[in-house]
């Protein structure tokens, strides 16, 4: 699948930000609350404005309109929105073989009778679940994930590492998560950042990160 690029991506809070993520890829983002991580999402994800480029693999977010960008570059924001009454209408069935779709729902802890739920009646936990599912289902290359499991129980946040950590390797998706889950980002194989005061520089001291094995 692609890498995701950031040159000199400038918005509101943060100096200019370069970044690249390889294909499969894991990358934590941590910082205080404010810092601007969910900002930076956002624009990557060019739904909040920005200058500077953003590339998935070979495709500049300059030559393709917003949604076919955000198709791509897919945003799992902290609240999701839903726009219809029933979870079935946010999983239309041409957009993913029967099988898929109940597998992808299966992975995220619910039963096929999940789509005939109202929306209204979701728990904040089985929303993020399923906004995931959601994402996933329109097989996104860069996964941007905001919080993906802050509302969740150990055991379906657990659930929910490892559907992402499958996703990743499957589809070699690049991936940023915003996580301020210390044990989180600890237990995951990925490269750590810290946001604080308009700069992304690395989360350990780069002798921690660098050290070879022996
Ligand atoms: N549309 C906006 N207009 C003006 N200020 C905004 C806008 N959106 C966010 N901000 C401000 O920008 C700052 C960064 O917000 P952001 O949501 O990126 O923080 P964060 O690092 O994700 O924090 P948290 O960890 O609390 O979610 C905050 O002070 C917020 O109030």
């Amino acid at each position: 699948m692609s890498a995701l690029r950031l040159q000199a991506l400038r918005l509101r809070l943060l100096e200019p930000v370069d970044l690249s993520i390889e294909a499969g890829e894991l990358v934590f983002l941590a910082g205080p609350s404010g810092a601007g991580k969910s900002l930076l999402l956002r624009a990557i994800a060019d739904l909040d404005p920005s200058t500077g480029e953003a590339w998935c693999g070979e495709t500049a977010r300059s030559s393709v309109p917003a949604h076919v960008w955000r198709r791509r570059v897919g945003l799992l924001p902290a609240e999701s929105g839903w726009w219809a009454d029933s979870v079935g209408a946010h999983f239309p069935q041409a957009a993913a073989a029967e099988t898929d779709r109940t597998a992808l729902l299966e992975r995220v802890g619910f039963g096929p009778e999940v789509l005939d739920w109202e929306v209204r009646r979701l728990s904040t936990g089985e929303r993020q679940r399923l906004a995931l599912a959601r994402l996933l289902a329109n097989r996104p290359e860069v996964l941007l994930l905001d919080e993906a499991s802050a509302n969740l129980d150990p055991d379906n946040r657990t659930r929910v590492e490892a559907v992402i950590a499958d996703y990743r390797a499957d589809e070699a998706a690049a991936v940023l998560w915003v996580s301020h889950d210390p044990e989180q980002r600890a237990r995951m194989n990925g490269r750590r950042l810290l946001i604080r005061d308009g700069r992304i520089t690395p989360e350990l001291p780069a002798t921690d990160a660098a050290e070879p094995h022996p």
